[in-house]
């Protein structure tokens, strides 16, 4: 049985455009609700859809998620879930978003990472969207409206870093590497040695260009599978996305409904004695969520990058 769907394919989206006398772009709102029922929310009981076109053509789901027990700072909210489906994939940009509520202030700047940030165009389905005051936008037969008409006068990227600094989804080597003879220490178990690398292939992919404190993890299910996810910093640093909810995305995404509680080992990759630091949250966020899971943190080092003139 095949799960829910999280990605399709550019050919299977035309296809399906076809058959509906849509173009890609039309199809997107039709997907909202598809969305929506990704979301898992036991504490609002409010799905919250959002549905991205990427620039290969490739069309992304996400659903927000919410964690019981928890302080809400924790949830993973749609829009967020869908940059990170993009992450995850791959994706090189995103140019349209279709979505079911109105993006909150956090989302509209955790969109601001992504380069060209203010030409992504946006489409909100649901009734809030009624506040709009860039009309001339709105002329356009898809009714799309630019993220520069929803978040005028931005703080972004731009604000704090160089130009040749790489924006998410674009491609990230921090450069991480775990110390040469560091083994696996005493009493932690085999399967760790995987899950210690995935996580340190997400923390070398992780977007953290404003604290230079990189982080992955990974998770493992009951069944052995294995799903990681890097942190990804704001400019404004509140909306930034930890390697756990990271993780958690590709869970959903690949986990195929089941509940956090098949999670079952996590390992965290993070710099020692890092100045923005996962540890504590994380290992807050695991116990809540599945308390059997057992929690380990590496520590890892960054390399010099090596000179462009070197051939050895
Ligand atoms: O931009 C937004 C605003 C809210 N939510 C979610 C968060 C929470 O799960 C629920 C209620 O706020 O809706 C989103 O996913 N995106
Ligand atoms: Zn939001």
């Amino acid at each position: 049985m095949d799960g829910p769907i999280f990605v399709i394919e550019a050919s299977e989206a035309e296809s399906m455009a076809k058959q509906s006398g849509l173009t890609v772009l039309q199809l997107l709102p039709t997907l909202v609700k598809s969305a929506q029922a990704l979301a898992r929310t036991p504490i609002s009981n409010y799905q919250v859809g959002a549905v991205g076109l990427g620039s290969s053509g490739r069309i992304f789901l996400g659903g927000n998620v919410e964690f019981p027990g928890l302080p809400l700072y924790h949830s993973i909210h749609a829009e967020q879930f869908l940059i990170t489906n993009l992450t995850l994939n791959a994706e090189p940009s995103l140019k349209y978003v279709a979505v079911s509520a109105a993006p909150c202030g956090h989302c509209r700047q955790f969109f601001q990472e992504i380069r060209h940030a203010p030409d992504i165009h946006l489409l909100i389905t649901g009734d809030s969207n009624s506040n709009h005051n860039c009309k001339d936008d709105l002329a356009n037969e898809e009714q799309f409206e630019p993220m520069s008409c929803l978040l005028p006068h931005r703080f972004g990227p731009d604000d704090l870093l160089g130009e040749d600094v790489p924006l998410l989804l674009e491609p990230h080597h921090n450069n991480l590497s775990f110390l040469s003879d560091a083994k696996l220490p005493d009493g932690v178990s085999a399967a760790f040695e995987d899950l210690r690398n995935e996580a340190l292939e997400a923390a070398n992919k992780s977007h953290a260009p404003y604290t230079n404190c990189p982080s992955g993890l990974a998770l493992m299910d009951c069944e052995g599978k294995v799903f990681s996810g890097s942190y990804m910093e704001s400019a404004a640093y509140n909306p930034s996305m930890g390697p756990v909810q990271a993780a958690l995305v590709a869970y959903v995404m690949g986990g195929r409904g089941g509940g956090h509680d098949r999670i079952v080992a996590a390992a965290l990759v993070e710099k020692q004695g890092a100045q923005a630091r996962q540890e504590e949250t994380a290992r807050l966020l695991l116990n809540e969520i599945s308390p059997k899971c057992e929690f380990k943190v590496f520590h890892c080092v960054s390399s010099p990058s090596p000179s462009p003139n070197n051939c050895n």
